[in-house]
C-alpha cells in the first residue's frame, strides 16, 4: 500500500476529494497498476509457502537431492533408518525450515516418506501417502470454507512429490506404475532418476526415453500436465521441460574446488561430478518453488 517516489497521478485527483479519496492520498496512488506493488508488498511481508514430498527407496539418495536443490541442510536423513533396522510400515515425516533470498522469505516444509517400498510386500504402501495428501486438501478447504476464517490459513497442501526411480537402466517396475498412476490424480509428480552417475550417458538417455513411454502407456500424467499450457511461451517452455523428464539428478552436499570455483559435487577416483541441478538451474529454488505454487493453487 505504501506509496512509491516514482507513481503518476491518479486520473481522479482533480475530482472533489471525499473522506475516501483523502484517506486513499495518505497511502499514495491507488489504481490497477499499484496492484502489482500491493501484491509484491505482500508477498514480501508474508513470504511464500512450499511443501515437497519426497518418495523413494531408502538410500536413493531423497535428503542430499533435497539439500543439494535448496543448497542447504534442510532435510537429514534419520540416523535411525542408518543404524536400526528398516521401519516395518510406511510413516511420514516433516520437517519446516525457512529459507530467505534477497529478502524474499520461504517456508520450505519437506516431508519424507521413509519405509516406502522398502518391504518384501508393498500392497497398498501408498494408501498412507495419497491419505497424507487428501487431508491436506481436505483440511485447508475446511479452513477456507468457514464464514470467520483465519487472515492466513497456514498452507499444509503438498505442492509438489518429487518421486525417486532408481538407477535400473530398464523400465519402470510395477510398484512404480501403480503408485504413478493413483498419485497424479492428486499432486504434480516430478520423477526423477535417482543417482544418475552411476548410468552412462546412453543409459541415461535410453532410460529417459523408456520411461517417458512406460508413463504414456500408462497414463501417468506427470508435472507440466497439458492444462498448463496457457499461452504459446508457457508450452514452449514446458515441452522443453517435458523432453527432459524424468530429470537425472546427482545429488552432493560438498562442495569442491573445480577452476577456482567452489561447486557442489561428488568426488569420485576419475575427478568431481558437478552437482547438475546447481549447474543447469538458470532459476533460483525461490523462483522455481513460486512457479510450482502457482500450479497447485
Ligand atoms: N553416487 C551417488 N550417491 C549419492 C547420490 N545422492 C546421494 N548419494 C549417496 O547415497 C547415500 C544415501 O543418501 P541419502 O540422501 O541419505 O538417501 P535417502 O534416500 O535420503 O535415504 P533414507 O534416508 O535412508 O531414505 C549417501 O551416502 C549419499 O552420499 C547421487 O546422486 N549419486
Amino acid at each position: 500500500m505504501a506509496g512509491t517516489s516514482k507513481r503518476s497521478m491518479s486520473p481522479h485527483s482533480s475530482q472533489p476529494s471525499s473522506p475516501r479519496t483523502s484517506s486513499c492520498e495518505m497511502f499514495g496512488y491507488v489504481g490497477i497498476e499499484a496492484v502489482l506493488d500491493q501484491l509484491k508488498i505482500k508477498a514480501m511481508k508474508t513470504g511464500f509457502e512450499f511443501n515437497i514430498m519426497v518418495v523413494g527407496r531408502s538410500g536413493l539418495g531423497k535428503s542430499t537431492m533435497v539439500n543439494t536443490l535448496f543448497k542447504s541442510k534442510v532435510w537429514k536423513s534419520s540416523p535411525v533408518n542408518k543404524l536400526g533396522p528398516l521401519p516395518q510400515t510406511l510413516q511420514l515425516q516433516s520437517v519446516t525450515h525457512t529459507i530467505e533470498e534477497k529478502g524474499v522469505k520461504l517456508k520450505l516444509t519437506v516431508t519424507d516418506t521413509p519405509g516406502f517400498g522398502d518391504q518384501i510386500n508393498n500392497d497398498k504402501c501408498w494408501d498412507p501417502i495419497l491419505n497424507y495428501i487428501n487431508d491436506q486438501y481436505e483440511h485447508y478447504l475446511q479452513e477456507e470454507v468457514l464464514i470467520t476464517r483465519q487472515h492466513h490459513i497456514p498452507d499444509t497442501r503438498v505442492h509438489i512429490c518429487v518421486y525417486f526411480v532408481p538407477p535400473t537402466g530398464h523400465c519402470l517396475r510395477p510398484l512404480d506404475i501403480e503408485f504413478l498412476r493413483r498419485l497424479c490424480r492428486v499432486v504434480n509428480v516430478v520423477p526423477v532418476i535417482a543417482r544418475a552417475d552411476s548410468l552412462t550417458l546412453e543409459e541415461r538417455e535410453a532410460f529417459r526415453w523408456q520411461i517417458q513411454e512406460d508413463l504414456k502407456k500408462n497414463g501417468i500424467f506427470v508435472y507440466p500436465q497439458k492444462c498448463f499450457d496457457e499461452d504459446t511461451n508457457d508450452k514452449a517452455l514446458n515441452d522443453k521441460i517435458r523432453e527432459k523428464i524424468p530429470f537425472a539428478v546427482v545429488g552432493a552436499d560438498r562442495e569442491h574446488i573445480v577452476n577456482g570455483k567452489c561447486v557442489l559435487g561428488r568426488k569420485t577416483k576419475w575427478g568431481i561430478i558437478e552437482a547438475p541441478i546447481c549447474r543447469t538451474s538458470k532459476t533460483s529454488p525461490i523462483m522455481f518453488t513460486m512457479k510450482i505454487i502457482e500450479y497447485t493453487d
